[in-house]
């Protein structure tokens, strides 16, 4: 099921949707989802309670929240967090159990009653070599296995200094092969400018709004409608506390992928900012 929440008579106006027709299946709203991503992090086991405190200190009534513990300490977290906090992997194969030394299958995460999985992230696409095509196939196990997915895209530098129109044709290579598998009951895309991943330098909120309005017009086009205003889209890249009011602010944003914050109890203020910007 589709996540929604009430719509506010004031939403019915917001320029973003103006491209949108004024129907019932588009009006939905978007509940906001935040993720913390602790990438390879923390070092050692009696660190892990401290950051899972970070999590249960969360507000989740008004927003779904997932963590993406390293895979070694995934079963553990699960263990500990508490209801209403997803556990999402940040990667999975594609093929699940069987032989594929040093790889977690989806079966093994659906038997830990884990419902998301993250892929996509640009440390993998850039480290590991993750191509779109691979992408694809473990989109399409994960949905198939009736689990849920977190889809990170975003453009580097370079792109994003050559303009909207270069980053959104990263963007749209990154989101062509997955666009049949679009749905917004089971996927989330996490737009993370590789520029601002861990380097302090946040996209501004105007930058992040026009990027996530131009990625949901790609998909109002070559999706659906229903489906480009149903669907969540994430931010990622050095979101904080501090810059969490304006971005949350952005109606197309709807929510934000943390890596270093999460590792800190500003995670909470993220979540609390996002959680009453989309319910005012
Ligand atoms: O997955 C999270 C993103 O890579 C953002 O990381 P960051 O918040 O440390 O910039």
């Amino acid at each position: 099921m589709i996540p929604v929440r009430p719509i506010q008579a004031r939403e019915r106006r917001l320029p973003h949707q103006s491209f949108l027709p004024l129907s019932p299946h588009v009006l939905m709203a978007r509940r906001p989802i935040v993720g913390g991503n602790w990438k390879c992090n923390p070092e050692s086991m009696a660190k892990l309670d401290g950051l899972v405190e970070n999590m249960n200190a969360c507000d989740a009534s008004k927003c779904d929240i997932y963590v993406c513990p390293s895979p070694l300490h995934v079963a553990c977290v699960c263990s500990k967090v508490k209801a209403g906090i997803n556990v999402c992997p940040q990667n999975c194969n594609f093929k699940g159990c069987g032989a594929y030394t040093g790889e977690v299958a989806v079966e093994q995460m659906k038997d830990l009653k884990i419902e998301w999985v993250l892929i996509g992230h640009s440390e993998r696409r850039e480290y590991f070599q993750e191509s779109n095509d691979l992408l694809a196939e473990k989109m399409k196990l994960i949905l198939d296995s009736g689990m849920k997915c977190v889809y990170a895209i975003g453009e580097k530098l370079p792109e994003r200094e050559k303009g909207l129109e270069s980053t959104m044709a990263v963007c749209i290579e990154q989101l062509e092969k997955v666009k049949g598998l679009l749905d917004p009951a089971k996927v989330v895309i996490a737009y993370e400018p590789v520029w601002a991943i861990g380097t302090g330098v946040t996209a501004t909120a105007a930058q992040a709004q026009e990027t996530h309005a131009e990625i949901r017009k790609w998909i109002a086009k070559n999706v659906s409608e229903e489906c480009a205003a149903g669907i969540r889209i994430q931010y990622g890249g050095s979101a904080n506390a501090k810059n969490a009011p304006e971005l949350s602010a952005c109606p197309d944003i709807d929510g934000f992928l943390v890596g270093g914050a999460s590792l800190k109890p500003e995670f909470k203020d993220i979540v609390d900012a996002i959680s009453s910007a989309k319910s005012a």
